[in-house]
Order: C-alpha cells, then sequence, then structure tokens
C-alpha cells in the first residue's frame, strides 16, 4: 500500500530520498523550511539522474503543520545545523502514533525531539539512522543527481519497545536495508561523516577555500586515508568501551559505494575510478564543517572524555576548524547545549540512548 510521506527539508537528500519513495510506490511531500528550496516545484517535475532515473509531480508542503498533519510518517533531511528550528517547528503537529525518521541523526536530536514530544503528552516513535539511505546532489531547477542507493543503513529508535515497528515501517519505504543499532550513542557512533569529513576538508581545505571543482574519492590520498583509518580507531575503541557494536571504515566504503576491501585510500580511488567518487565541497563553507565539526565530532569528543578513551584527533580536529574558521565549534550545537549535556551523567546518556529520555538517575542512598 502507498504510504504518504512528509519529508522535512528540500536540499540533496530530501530530494533523492524523495525519488526513492516515489520509485517505490510511495507519495512523498517536501517542505522547505524558507521555501526557497522548492520553488523549482512550482512548475518543473522533480528528476533524478544516477542511481535512480524518475521523474514526478512532488506533493509540496506550504508550513511544518501541513507536512506534519497530511502525512503518515515524517522524514528530517537536512543538516544538523537545521534540526533544532525544526523539531521545534514540527514538534506542536506530531501526533500519536506518528513515525518520526531522522536521517542522518546528528546529536541525540532524537532525544531533543522526544522530549518535546513528552511535554505535549504525545506518544510517538523517534527513529535515527547512521546516515541516508542514498547519497547525492541537488543539480539545476528541481533535479537531483543520486549517486548511490546504499545497501545498508544502521538505525535505531526510541523508545525501544517500538523498534521492530519502526523497522517495519522503514523497510516497507525504503526496502530491506536496515541494521538494527543498540540505542542512539551506536548511531551516533555509526555516522562515520563527521571524522571523514574532517581528514577530507583538511586535506583539500585550499581547494574549498579557492572554490576548485575537485574529485573527492581521488583525493583520500595514502595520507588522508591514513588519518581517516586512525580517527576511525578513536572512533571503535571508544564504541567497545561502551559494550556498542559498529561497523568499520571499511565496511562503510564498501557497503555503502560498493568496492572491495582495500586500504581507504586504495577504496576511495577505486570510487573515483568507477564514477562514484563525488565531487568535493567547492567552498570553505560547507556541512563538511560547519555541521560535521560541531554536530558530529563534538559529541565523539564528549564520549571519549566520558569513557576514559579521549578521541585525540577528534578533539585536535575540532581546535583546528576552530582556528582556520574563528568559530568556537565545540559550543556551538544547539541540540547539546539545549540538552545541558554536562548536568548528566555516562550512566544518564545510556538511558537516554534507549529511552529517548534524559533524566538524572538519582543518586543511591547512603
Ligand atoms: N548529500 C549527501 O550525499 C549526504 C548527506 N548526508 C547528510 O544528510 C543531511 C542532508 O544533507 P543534504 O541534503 O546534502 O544537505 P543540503 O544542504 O542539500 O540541505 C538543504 C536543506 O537544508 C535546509 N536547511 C539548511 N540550513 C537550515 C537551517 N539552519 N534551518 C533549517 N533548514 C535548513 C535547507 O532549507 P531551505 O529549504 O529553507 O533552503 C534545505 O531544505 C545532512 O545531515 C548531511 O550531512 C549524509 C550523507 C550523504
Ligand atoms: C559525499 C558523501 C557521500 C561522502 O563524503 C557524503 O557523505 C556527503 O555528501 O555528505
Amino acid at each position: 500500500m502507498s504510504a504518504k510521506v512528509g519529508i522535512a527539508g528540500a536540499g540533496s537528500i530530501a530530494f533523492g530520498t524523495a525519488a526513492l519513495l516515489h520509485q517505490n510506490g510511495h507519495d512523498p511531500m517536501l517542505w522547505s523550511p524558507s521555501g526557497a528550496s522548492t520553488a523549482a516545484l512550482q512548475d518543473g517535475l522533480l528528476t533524478a539522474t544516477g542511481a535512480i532515473e524518475t521523474q514526478f509531480d512532488s506533493r509540496v508542503a506550504a508550513s511544518a503543520q501541513q507536512l506534519a498533519e497530511e502525512n503518515d510518517a515524517i522524514l528530517i533531511a537536512l543538516p544538523g545545523y537545521g534540526h533544532k528550528a525544526v523539531f521545534d517547528a514540527l514538534a506542536p503537529h506530531i501526533r500519536d502514533g506518528q513515525h518520526i525518521l531522522i536521517s542522518s541523526h546528528a546529536s541525540l536530536g532524537a532525544v531533543y525531539l522526544m522530549q518535546a514530544l513528552a511535554a505535549r503528552g504525545v506518544e510517538a516513535a523517534v527513529t535515527a539512522w547512521g546516515t541516508t539511505v542514498v547519497t547525492g546532489r541537488r543539480g539545476e531547477g528541481a533535479s537531483v543527481q543520486v549517486n548511490t542507493v546504499r545497501k545498508k543503513v544502521d538505525l535505531c529508535t526510541v523508545p525501544e519497545t517500538r523498534s521492530d515497528c519502526a523497522r517495519a515501517v522503514c523497510t516497507r519505504l525504503f526496502g530491506d536495508v536496515f541494521v538494527p543499532r543498540d540505542g542512539l550513542l551506536a548511531i551516533s557512533l555509526s555516522n562515520l561523516n563527521p571524522q571523514n569529513h574532517l581528514g577530507i576538508a583538511l586535506g583539500n581545505i585550499t581547494r574549498m577555500e579557492r572554490g576548485e571543482t575537485w574529485s573527492q574519492g581521488q583525493n583520500v590520498t595514502p595520507k588522508v586515508g591514513a588519518l581517516l583509518e586512525a580517527l576511525d580507531l578513536e572512533r571503535l575503541a571508544i564504541a567497545e568501551a561502551l559494550g556498542l557494536k559498529t561497523k568499520t571504515i571499511f565496511e562503510h566504503f564498501s557497503q555503502s559505494f560498493h568496492v572491495p576491501i582495500s586500504t581507504i585510500s586504495e577504496m576511495n580511488q577505486q570510487m573515483h575510478a568507477q564514477g562514484n567518487g563525488g565531487t568535493g565541497p567547492a567552498t570553505a563553507d560547507s556541512r563538511y564543517v560547519t555541521e560535521d565539526v560541531p554536530y558530529g565530532l563534538q559529541l565523539t569528543a564528549i564520549l571519549g572524555r566520558l569513557t576514559g578513551h579521549p578521541a585525540e584527533l577528534h578533539e585536535a580536529g575540532i581546535k583546528i576548524f576552530s582556528a582556520m574558521y574563528a568559530r568556537d565549534f565545540a559550543h556551538e550545537n544547539e541540540l547539546l547545549n539545549a540538552l545541558e549535556l554536562d548536568r548528566y551523567s555516562l550512566d544518564d546518556l545510556r538511558q537516554a540512548a534507549r529511552t529517548g529520555l534524559l533524566r538524572k538517575t538519582p543518586e543511591p542512598a547512603s
């Protein structure tokens, strides 16, 4: 049966995911928070090329309220720095039993949203994806180039009692690609973009700043690849300390970009050779830094400190980019700031990762 899916966002992932939903027989509706990114759909068909080839007339929402009210499920598909504003706009209109999917989840955003819903007495299931189900870039007008449809996407749901039901919903909408993970901390640690983009942006910052057109995969040279592998070891050490299973960087590139396992540099050279190595950012004002540093690296750094496995390269990346951009990326994260994370212990975070609600664990009576 065809489902109505509201998509908050109208950029590359929103368009690509709408195309996948349409291809799977469902009925997407897009919402652009400013209205700017859906303007091209007023008199144009959404046109996908690449890994998905389709063209259709997409529904467009005029407001967050319309998006929530006219759809069965809601997918959040925009950069992490827009999540809080979009959750605040949607939360008053979400109803009992509705499914909210976050693609990709950033910085315990699912907890922020669950708490807003709990304050209204609404019981909805919030599902966090470790990444996106497609990759791509929006092109001219209402077009999107879909570079890849992933074979595996990690997910978890809060409250965890809704996990099976939420996974069934995701599978019906997007296909049998979802791998259940053990709560929101596992999902946070399974998003590899922040660490990968740290190495890629650091190694290519002058290209970005000068607005050059450059191949991302080809420029994961052996030394950039070695940095990505070292960053990965920090992330895996934190996951292990938390008793959580997450994929390695080698599995990530192999499952997302369909290349055999080798060194990370060689895998990226192979992606470049087969045409899905992607194009790197042509501006320093890129989400590879402005999203991934505050909304990705920062949480890994916090978890590293809490578990006694400091993520030194991640921490150094936050400091280096803060110096380059003259910003304080460690304190820019609107979601973590709103959750006041430093008031809570690691055990409180572990609970919240399953329930969606961040509460102080009562001190044992002395
Ligand atoms: N593109 C890719 O291949 C991949 C992307 N991702 C992740 O997926 C997510 C979406 O990425 P992508 O679609 O490429 O990003 P885009 O930059 O294309 O997203 C643009 C959308 O984000 C909205 N937006 C931007 N800033 C804000 C803000 N401050 N408040 C509210 N809305 C805002 C825009 O709003 P408006 O409509 O008002 O202009 C627009 O709808 C990101 O988290 C990204 O890291 C992960 C893996 C691959
Ligand atoms: C290009 C790609 C797929 C890999 O870095 C990506 O994750 C992004 O655009 O955010």
